[in-house]
Protein backbone atom coordinates (compact mmCIF):
# COMPACT_ATOMS: atom_id res chain seq x y z
CA UNK A 1 0.00 0.00 0.00
CA UNK A 2 1.41 3.81 -1.25
CA UNK A 3 1.98 5.27 2.40
CA UNK A 4 1.84 9.11 0.69
CA UNK A 5 -1.16 10.60 -0.38
CA UNK A 6 -0.26 11.38 -3.64
CA UNK A 7 0.38 8.15 -4.78
CA UNK A 8 -2.73 6.48 -3.63
CA UNK A 9 -3.93 6.34 -7.31
CA UNK A 10 -1.07 4.91 -8.91
CA UNK A 11 -3.17 1.32 -9.42
CA UNK A 12 -6.49 3.14 -9.90
CA UNK A 13 -5.78 4.94 -12.89
CA UNK A 14 -9.32 6.96 -14.38
CA UNK A 15 -9.61 8.02 -18.07
CA UNK A 16 -12.20 11.16 -18.33
CA UNK A 17 -12.86 12.56 -21.94
CA UNK A 18 -9.68 15.05 -21.90
CA UNK A 19 -11.33 17.21 -24.26
CA UNK A 20 -12.86 19.77 -22.12
CA UNK A 21 -16.11 21.68 -23.01
CA UNK A 22 -15.81 26.05 -23.26
CA UNK A 23 -18.88 25.46 -21.13
CA UNK A 24 -19.08 29.86 -21.06
CA UNK A 25 -20.16 29.71 -24.97
CA UNK A 26 -22.41 26.89 -25.17
CA UNK A 27 -25.77 27.61 -25.33
CA UNK A 28 -27.69 24.39 -25.16
CA UNK A 29 -27.05 22.05 -22.90
CA UNK A 30 -25.15 18.79 -24.66
CA UNK A 31 -26.67 15.73 -24.30
CA UNK A 32 -23.09 14.28 -22.74
CA UNK A 33 -24.20 16.22 -19.72
CA UNK A 34 -27.70 15.75 -19.93
CA UNK A 35 -28.48 13.62 -16.68
CA UNK A 36 -32.20 13.07 -15.56
CA UNK A 37 -34.25 15.70 -13.98
CA UNK A 38 -32.62 16.74 -10.67
CA UNK A 39 -35.38 16.32 -8.33
CA UNK A 40 -35.52 18.62 -5.11
CA UNK A 41 -33.78 21.67 -7.57
CA UNK A 42 -34.14 24.36 -5.34
CA UNK A 43 -37.03 27.20 -5.73
CA UNK A 44 -36.70 30.32 -5.31
CA UNK A 45 -40.15 30.03 -3.35
CA UNK A 46 -39.14 27.46 -1.14
CA UNK A 47 -37.54 27.01 2.06
CA UNK A 48 -36.61 23.98 3.78
CA UNK A 49 -38.45 22.72 6.72
CA UNK A 50 -35.36 21.43 8.62
CA UNK A 51 -31.78 23.33 8.41
CA UNK A 52 -28.69 22.29 8.38
CA UNK A 53 -27.54 23.30 12.14
CA UNK A 54 -25.17 26.61 12.74
CA UNK A 55 -23.10 26.23 15.26
CA UNK A 56 -21.38 28.98 17.30
CA UNK A 57 -18.02 27.43 17.99
CA UNK A 58 -17.18 30.02 21.19
CA UNK A 59 -20.63 28.73 22.24
CA UNK A 60 -19.88 26.94 26.09
CA UNK A 61 -22.22 24.11 25.14
CA UNK A 62 -20.44 24.14 21.11
CA UNK A 63 -18.88 20.47 21.87
CA UNK A 64 -22.08 18.99 22.51
CA UNK A 65 -23.87 20.84 19.29
CA UNK A 66 -21.81 19.46 16.96
CA UNK A 67 -21.66 16.07 18.48
CA UNK A 68 -25.64 16.09 18.11
CA UNK A 69 -25.45 17.59 14.78
CA UNK A 70 -22.80 15.03 13.17
CA UNK A 71 -24.95 11.88 14.92
CA UNK A 72 -28.45 13.76 13.17
CA UNK A 73 -27.18 15.09 10.31
CA UNK A 74 -23.68 14.35 9.46
CA UNK A 75 -22.96 18.25 8.61
CA UNK A 76 -22.96 21.56 10.38
CA UNK A 77 -22.04 24.86 9.64
CA UNK A 78 -20.16 26.98 11.69
CA UNK A 79 -19.40 30.63 12.72
CA UNK A 80 -16.11 32.44 14.82
CA UNK A 81 -14.30 29.50 13.11
CA UNK A 82 -11.21 31.83 13.93
CA UNK A 83 -10.35 31.66 9.82
CA UNK A 84 -10.17 34.79 8.75
CA UNK A 85 -12.55 35.81 5.97
CA UNK A 86 -9.49 37.56 3.44
CA UNK A 87 -7.39 33.82 3.75
CA UNK A 88 -10.76 32.50 2.21
CA UNK A 89 -11.58 35.37 -0.07
CA UNK A 90 -7.73 35.30 -1.56
CA UNK A 91 -7.79 31.61 -2.12
CA UNK A 92 -11.53 32.45 -3.86
CA UNK A 93 -9.90 34.95 -6.44
CA UNK A 94 -7.36 32.39 -7.12
CA UNK A 95 -9.21 29.49 -8.25
CA UNK A 96 -11.39 31.63 -10.02
CA UNK A 97 -8.15 33.40 -11.77
CA UNK A 98 -7.61 29.75 -12.61
CA UNK A 99 -10.56 28.60 -14.12
CA UNK A 100 -10.64 31.81 -16.38
CA UNK A 101 -7.72 30.83 -18.31
CA UNK A 102 -8.44 28.90 -21.95
CA UNK A 103 -9.04 25.43 -21.69
CA UNK A 104 -5.88 24.48 -23.28
CA UNK A 105 -3.90 26.79 -20.53
CA UNK A 106 -5.48 24.91 -17.77
CA UNK A 107 -4.88 21.15 -19.28
CA UNK A 108 -1.26 21.87 -19.10
CA UNK A 109 -2.10 21.01 -15.41
CA UNK A 110 -3.87 18.47 -16.00
CA UNK A 111 -4.20 15.56 -13.29
CA UNK A 112 -2.71 12.73 -14.80
CA UNK A 113 -4.67 9.41 -15.04
CA UNK A 114 -3.62 7.97 -11.84
CA UNK A 115 -2.51 11.11 -10.39
CA UNK A 116 -4.64 13.19 -7.45
CA UNK A 117 -3.56 16.29 -7.96
CA UNK A 118 -4.05 19.19 -11.08
CA UNK A 119 -6.96 19.99 -12.63
CA UNK A 120 -9.59 18.68 -13.88
CA UNK A 121 -12.74 16.88 -13.71
CA UNK A 122 -13.69 15.03 -10.55
CA UNK A 123 -12.47 11.32 -10.32
CA UNK A 124 -15.85 10.40 -9.67
CA UNK A 125 -17.12 11.46 -12.87
CA UNK A 126 -15.73 7.56 -13.96
CA UNK A 127 -18.47 5.90 -12.48
CA UNK A 128 -21.43 8.06 -14.29
CA UNK A 129 -22.64 7.93 -17.90
CA UNK A 130 -23.18 11.22 -18.23
CA UNK A 131 -20.16 14.15 -17.51
CA UNK A 132 -20.94 16.86 -14.80
CA UNK A 133 -21.06 20.36 -15.30
CA UNK A 134 -17.83 21.45 -13.16
CA UNK A 135 -14.24 22.07 -13.56
CA UNK A 136 -11.66 21.19 -10.47
CA UNK A 137 -8.16 21.84 -9.28
CA UNK A 138 -7.04 19.09 -6.47
CA UNK A 139 -3.66 20.57 -4.72
CA UNK A 140 -1.99 17.45 -2.46
CA UNK A 141 1.38 18.73 -1.42
CA UNK A 142 2.62 21.63 -3.32
CA UNK A 143 0.86 23.29 -6.36
CA UNK A 144 4.37 24.93 -7.42
CA UNK A 145 4.89 22.50 -10.30
CA UNK A 146 0.97 22.90 -11.79
CA UNK A 147 1.47 26.79 -11.24
CA UNK A 148 4.17 26.66 -13.11
CA UNK A 149 2.85 25.12 -16.30
CA UNK A 150 -0.38 27.52 -15.22
CA UNK A 151 1.06 30.46 -15.12
CA UNK A 152 4.59 30.28 -16.59
CA UNK A 153 6.00 34.02 -16.32
CA UNK A 154 4.17 34.63 -12.78
CA UNK A 155 3.35 31.45 -10.92
CA UNK A 156 4.47 32.96 -7.51
CA UNK A 157 0.92 34.66 -6.41
CA UNK A 158 -0.91 31.36 -7.05
CA UNK A 159 1.31 28.67 -4.81
CA UNK A 160 2.34 31.19 -2.39
CA UNK A 161 -1.20 31.97 -1.80
CA UNK A 162 -2.11 28.73 -1.41
CA UNK A 163 0.45 26.87 0.52
CA UNK A 164 1.44 29.31 2.60
CA UNK A 165 -1.84 29.76 4.22
CA UNK A 166 -4.06 26.81 3.81
CA UNK A 167 -1.94 23.58 3.30
CA UNK A 168 -1.01 21.78 6.35
CA UNK A 169 2.65 19.43 5.91
CA UNK A 170 2.13 15.78 5.95
CA UNK A 171 4.68 15.81 8.50
CA UNK A 172 2.35 18.48 10.79
CA UNK A 173 0.71 14.61 11.22
CA UNK A 174 -2.27 14.95 9.45
CA UNK A 175 -2.53 14.95 5.41
CA UNK A 176 -5.25 17.08 3.85
CA UNK A 177 -5.94 18.37 0.23
CA UNK A 178 -7.93 21.15 -1.21
CA UNK A 179 -9.98 20.99 -3.75
CA UNK A 180 -11.41 24.53 -5.78
CA UNK A 181 -14.43 23.50 -7.85
CA UNK A 182 -15.98 25.78 -10.31
CA UNK A 183 -19.38 25.35 -11.70
CA UNK A 184 -20.33 27.44 -14.34
CA UNK A 185 -23.88 28.96 -15.03
CA UNK A 186 -25.52 26.45 -16.71
CA UNK A 187 -28.59 26.92 -20.01
CA UNK A 188 -30.80 23.87 -18.06
CA UNK A 189 -29.82 24.23 -14.23
CA UNK A 190 -32.01 21.21 -13.64
CA UNK A 191 -30.49 18.73 -16.31
CA UNK A 192 -27.16 19.29 -15.03
CA UNK A 193 -25.68 18.07 -12.35
CA UNK A 194 -22.66 19.59 -10.95
CA UNK A 195 -20.80 17.20 -8.58
CA UNK A 196 -22.64 13.95 -8.31
CA UNK A 197 -23.56 12.33 -4.77
CA UNK A 198 -20.91 11.05 -3.09
CA UNK A 199 -19.65 11.44 0.31
CA UNK A 200 -16.51 12.01 1.14
CA UNK A 201 -13.74 9.69 2.49
CA UNK A 202 -12.34 11.79 4.70
CA UNK A 203 -12.50 12.31 8.95
CA UNK A 204 -14.00 16.19 7.91
CA UNK A 205 -14.60 18.45 5.22
CA UNK A 206 -14.46 21.72 5.96
CA UNK A 207 -16.06 23.82 2.67
CA UNK A 208 -16.86 27.44 1.88
CA UNK A 209 -19.16 28.06 -0.96
CA UNK A 210 -19.11 31.84 -2.68
CA UNK A 211 -22.87 33.85 -2.62
CA UNK A 212 -23.92 31.61 -4.98
CA UNK A 213 -26.20 28.06 -3.82
CA UNK A 214 -25.85 24.60 -4.55
CA UNK A 215 -24.61 22.78 -1.88
CA UNK A 216 -27.22 20.04 -1.16
CA UNK A 217 -27.08 17.22 1.72
CA UNK A 218 -29.80 14.08 2.16
CA UNK A 219 -31.25 13.85 5.04
CA UNK A 220 -32.24 10.37 7.07
CA UNK A 221 -31.97 8.80 3.22
CA UNK A 222 -35.24 10.56 1.83
CA UNK A 223 -34.76 14.33 1.59
CA UNK A 224 -32.10 16.86 -0.32
CA UNK A 225 -31.93 19.81 2.12
CA UNK A 226 -30.00 23.21 0.45
CA UNK A 227 -27.47 24.51 2.77
CA UNK A 228 -26.82 28.16 1.21
CA UNK A 229 -24.22 30.15 1.83
CA UNK A 230 -23.81 32.45 4.87
CA UNK A 231 -21.41 34.89 5.18
CA UNK A 232 -18.33 34.26 7.12
CA UNK A 233 -19.82 31.21 7.78
CA UNK A 234 -17.71 27.48 6.82
CA UNK A 235 -20.05 24.21 6.42
CA UNK A 236 -18.09 21.02 8.09
CA UNK A 237 -18.99 17.58 6.88
CA UNK A 238 -18.33 13.91 8.51
CA UNK A 239 -16.23 11.93 5.94
CA UNK A 240 -16.25 7.95 6.30
CA UNK A 241 -13.17 7.74 8.27
CA UNK A 242 -14.95 9.40 10.97
CA UNK A 243 -18.00 7.61 10.79
CA UNK A 244 -15.59 4.48 10.96
CA UNK A 245 -13.99 6.15 14.02
CA UNK A 246 -17.13 6.87 15.76
CA UNK A 247 -18.48 3.05 14.93
CA UNK A 248 -20.97 4.29 12.50
CA UNK A 249 -22.30 6.92 15.32
CA UNK A 250 -21.64 9.88 13.28
CA UNK A 251 -22.91 9.71 9.42
CA UNK A 252 -21.07 10.48 6.92
CA UNK A 253 -23.18 12.39 4.94
CA UNK A 254 -24.46 12.02 1.17
CA UNK A 255 -24.13 15.34 -0.34
CA UNK A 256 -23.61 17.09 -4.20
CA UNK A 257 -23.90 20.49 -5.74
CA UNK A 258 -26.45 21.40 -8.32
CA UNK A 259 -25.95 24.42 -10.55
CA UNK A 260 -27.26 27.52 -11.60
CA UNK A 261 -28.91 29.18 -14.94
CA UNK A 262 -26.83 32.30 -14.57
CA UNK A 263 -24.54 32.71 -11.46
CA UNK A 264 -20.55 31.34 -11.36
CA UNK A 265 -20.47 29.06 -8.06
CA UNK A 266 -17.13 28.49 -6.38
CA UNK A 267 -16.51 26.09 -3.50
CA UNK A 268 -13.23 25.21 -1.71
CA UNK A 269 -13.27 21.98 0.41
CA UNK A 270 -10.83 21.50 2.61
CA UNK A 271 -10.27 17.54 2.74
CA UNK A 272 -8.95 16.89 5.93
CA UNK A 273 -7.54 12.87 6.75
CA UNK A 274 -5.11 11.49 8.94
CA UNK A 275 -1.99 10.36 8.37
CA UNK A 276 -2.42 8.43 5.11
CA UNK A 277 -0.76 5.13 6.45
CA UNK A 278 -2.09 5.14 10.21
CA UNK A 279 -4.90 2.63 10.62
CA UNK A 280 -8.20 3.71 11.86
CA UNK A 281 -10.92 1.48 13.22
CA UNK A 282 -13.71 1.68 15.83
CA UNK A 283 -12.43 3.58 18.91
CA UNK A 284 -12.29 0.89 21.76
CA UNK A 285 -14.39 3.53 24.44
CA UNK A 286 -17.24 2.96 21.90
CA UNK A 287 -17.46 -0.88 21.90
CA UNK A 288 -18.55 -3.16 24.26
CA UNK A 289 -20.78 -6.41 24.38
CA UNK A 290 -24.29 -4.26 23.46
CA UNK A 291 -22.01 -2.48 20.39
CA UNK A 292 -19.72 -4.72 18.46
CA UNK A 293 -17.17 -3.12 16.16
CA UNK A 294 -18.92 -2.66 13.41
CA UNK A 295 -15.77 -1.46 10.91
CA UNK A 296 -12.49 -3.13 10.11
CA UNK A 297 -9.14 -0.83 10.52
CA UNK A 298 -8.15 0.94 7.64
CA UNK A 299 -5.79 3.41 6.38
CA UNK A 300 -7.07 6.49 4.43
CA UNK A 301 -4.58 5.19 1.14
CA UNK A 302 -6.15 2.09 1.39
CA UNK A 303 -9.54 3.24 1.63
CA UNK A 304 -9.16 6.10 -0.93
CA UNK A 305 -7.94 2.85 -3.43
CA UNK A 306 -11.22 1.40 -2.40
CA UNK A 307 -13.14 4.48 -2.81
CA UNK A 308 -11.22 4.29 -6.63
CA UNK A 309 -12.73 1.17 -6.86
CA UNK A 310 -15.86 0.65 -5.19
CA UNK A 311 -16.80 4.43 -5.04
CA UNK A 312 -20.45 4.89 -2.99
CA UNK A 313 -19.97 1.13 -1.94
CA UNK A 314 -16.33 1.76 -0.35
CA UNK A 315 -17.81 1.64 2.91
CA UNK A 316 -19.60 -1.02 2.74
CA UNK A 317 -16.20 -3.20 1.35
CA UNK A 318 -14.76 -2.44 5.11
CA UNK A 319 -17.91 -3.23 7.09
CA UNK A 320 -16.84 -6.16 9.47
CA UNK A 321 -21.12 -7.48 9.83
CA UNK A 322 -22.05 -8.98 6.68
CA UNK A 323 -24.74 -7.43 4.68
CA UNK A 324 -27.83 -8.75 7.07
CA UNK A 325 -26.67 -5.79 8.92
CA UNK A 326 -27.14 -3.01 6.23
CA UNK A 327 -30.19 -1.83 6.97
CA UNK A 328 -28.59 -0.59 10.57
CA UNK A 329 -26.85 1.50 8.79
CA UNK A 330 -28.85 4.85 7.59
CA UNK A 331 -26.08 6.13 5.03
CA UNK A 332 -25.98 2.84 3.61
CA UNK A 333 -29.36 2.72 3.12
CA UNK A 334 -28.55 6.27 1.48
CA UNK A 335 -26.45 4.97 -1.13
CA UNK A 336 -28.31 2.35 -2.02
CA UNK A 337 -31.33 4.86 -3.16
CA UNK A 338 -29.08 7.11 -5.16
CA UNK A 339 -27.27 3.98 -7.35
CA UNK A 340 -28.03 4.45 -10.40
C1 LIG B 1 -7.93 13.14 -0.63
C2 LIG B 1 -8.84 12.96 -1.55
C3 LIG B 1 -10.30 12.92 -1.29
C4 LIG B 1 -10.91 12.92 -2.67
C5 LIG B 1 -9.89 12.11 -3.43
C6 LIG B 1 -8.58 12.76 -2.99
C7 LIG B 1 -8.42 14.13 -3.67
C8 LIG B 1 -9.74 14.76 -4.09
C9 LIG B 1 -10.96 14.39 -3.21
C10 LIG B 1 -12.29 14.48 -3.98
C11 LIG B 1 -12.90 15.89 -4.05
C12 LIG B 1 -14.24 15.83 -4.80
C13 LIG B 1 -15.14 14.67 -4.34
C14 LIG B 1 -14.32 13.36 -4.23
C15 LIG B 1 -15.24 12.18 -3.90
C16 LIG B 1 -13.46 13.20 -5.47
O1 LIG B 1 -13.74 12.61 -6.50
O2 LIG B 1 -12.25 13.87 -5.29
C17 LIG B 1 -13.23 13.57 -3.19
C18 LIG B 1 -12.34 12.37 -2.83
C19 LIG B 1 -12.84 11.59 -1.61
O3 LIG B 1 -13.21 12.19 -0.61
O4 LIG B 1 -12.88 10.38 -1.73
O1 LIG C 1 -19.24 22.44 -4.21
C1 LIG C 1 -19.75 21.94 -3.21
O2 LIG C 1 -20.57 22.54 -2.52
C2 LIG C 1 -19.43 20.52 -2.81
C3 LIG C 1 -17.99 20.14 -3.06
C4 LIG C 1 -17.68 18.77 -2.58
O3 LIG C 1 -18.54 18.03 -2.16
C5 LIG C 1 -16.29 18.27 -2.63
O4 LIG C 1 -15.40 18.97 -3.16
O5 LIG C 1 -16.07 17.16 -2.11
FE1 LIG D 1 -17.70 16.29 -1.13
Amino acid sequence: MPARLSEVFRAHPVHLHDTNIEFESVRELPDSHAWPLVIDYPSEDMYDIEAVPIIDLMDPNATNLVGNACERWGVFQVTNHGIPIGLLEDVESEGRRLFQLPAQQKLKAARPPNGISGYGRARINAFFPKLMWSEGFTIVGSPVEDARQLWPQEYNTFWKRIKERSLKNESEGASAALQLNSYPPCPEPKRAMGLAAHTDSTLLTVLYQNSTSGLQVLKDGVRWVSVPPRSGTLVVNVGDLLHILSNGRFLSVLHRAVVHRTRHRLSLAYLYGPPSNIQIAPLSKLIDQKHPPLYHPVTWSEYLGRKAKHFNKALSTVRLCGPQNVFIDMNDQNRMKVEW
